[in-house]
């Protein structure tokens, strides 16, 4: 039988009502489990749970809870078949995407899930969500960071938080679905990735200073330059479709040609979820190739901050780091 851990890090699922508002409770979630009979039926895998401290609203994630469960997940790849990390959905993206960098070579599943309900409410969506991700990481077909949620399976670097109140709240927006959960599980070969050859290799996250821009009519790029020149080392820069920036260039590429010679790394994401970038398309976007920004093709803005931290994480020095953001590492773009 196979042997799933939980990992617990917080969220609506395990959320109850209090005078503020929805917020995480510690040490109330096992029972609210062991009261789900399905979860223990004969057909489930065997499942134990680790309840992360502090429980968070998963807007309070940071680079710190990434490394605790990366590191659990490390520490514990061993004894276990698969893994499902139970997580707020506000910033799931991220986290899945985050970790599908720092576990390099990882042969076993870990679906992260949550809820838009918590698990206590009548029509919470959580037992579900929980249910089908503890069946998904007991499959020997999954070698990778997923994302379960409202019966689709998505790779976790590909997904976005698309709906508040929707109970199918992810989107993958340039990636088919992993798996589809109907009456049964159909998953889908051609979008799994393989299974991969050396061993699990952990890269814990750094604290790099990183930071998303997005561009919008109007924008003053000179606002921005202190920052984006001696501040930051990576930034996201969301532009209008296809990579298009306003004005003819010349407010921002002499920014962006400094802070890339003091050591920043600016990537171009669109604002459009559906779709790649395409520096040189249009005019208003073929100045941004020759000042020194990289394409982030289709990838997510989740994918590109994660995989930025990852990269400065590394060590890497920016030329190389610049290389790499427009480089397939995790299948987080196509290339
Ligand atoms: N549905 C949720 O889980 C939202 C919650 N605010 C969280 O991200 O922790």
């Amino acid at each position: 039988m196979k042997n799933i851990l939980i990992i617990y890090t917080g969220g609506t699922i395990g959320m109850v009502r209090t005078p503020n508002g929805y917020a995480p409770q510690s040490g109330y979630f096992l029972s609210e489990l062991e009261a789900i009979p399905a979860l223990r039926s004969p057909e489930m895998p065997r499942w134990e749970l680790h309840e992360m401290s502090p429980l968070l609203d998963s807007s309070n994630m940071t680079v710190k809870e990434w490394n605790e469960v990366a590191q659990l997940i490390y520490d514990n790849y061993g004894a276990y078949d698969g893994f499902v990390v139970l997580h707020g959905t506000d910033t799931m993206a991220y986290t899945a995407s985050a970790l599908s960098f720092m576990l390099e070579n990882l042969a076993k599943p870990v679906v992260l899930t949550g809820s838009q309900i918590p698990l206590c409410e009548v029509r919470s969506d959580g037992a579900d969500n929980l249910i089908t991700s503890l069946l998904i990481a007991a499959d020997d077909r999954v070698h990778e960071v997923c994302l379960y949620f409202g019966g689709n399976l998505m790779r976790g670097n590909r997904t976005t938080k698309y709906s508040a109140d929707g109970l199918a709240a992810f989107h993958s927006p340039n990636f088919p679905p992993l798996a589809e959960a109907g009456i049964t599980i159909r998953y889908n070969p051609t979008a799994l990735r393989p299974e991969p050859e050396g061993d699990l290799r952990l890269q814990l996250m750094e604290n790099v200073p990183i930071g998303v821009i997005k561009v919008f009519p109007g924008i003053q790029f000179s606002l921005f330059e202190q920052i984006m020149t001696e501040k930051l080392r990576g930034i996201v820069i969301e532009t209008f479709g296809a990579g298009n920036i306003p004005g003819d260039g010349s407010a921002l590429l002499p920014i962006i040609r400094r802070a890339f010679e003091n050591g920043t790394v600016l990537t171009v994401c669109s604002q459009c979820p559906q779709g790649a970038v395409s520096l040189g398309a249009y005019e208003a976007s073929s100045s941004l190739k020759g000042a020194g920004a990289v394409s982030g093709l289709d990838m997510t803005t989740e994918a590109a901050v994660a995989k930025l931290y990852y990269l400065f994480s590394c060590g890497y020095d920016k030329d190389t780091v610049k290389q790499m953001m427009g480089c397939d590492l995790r299948g987080e773009m196509t290339v």
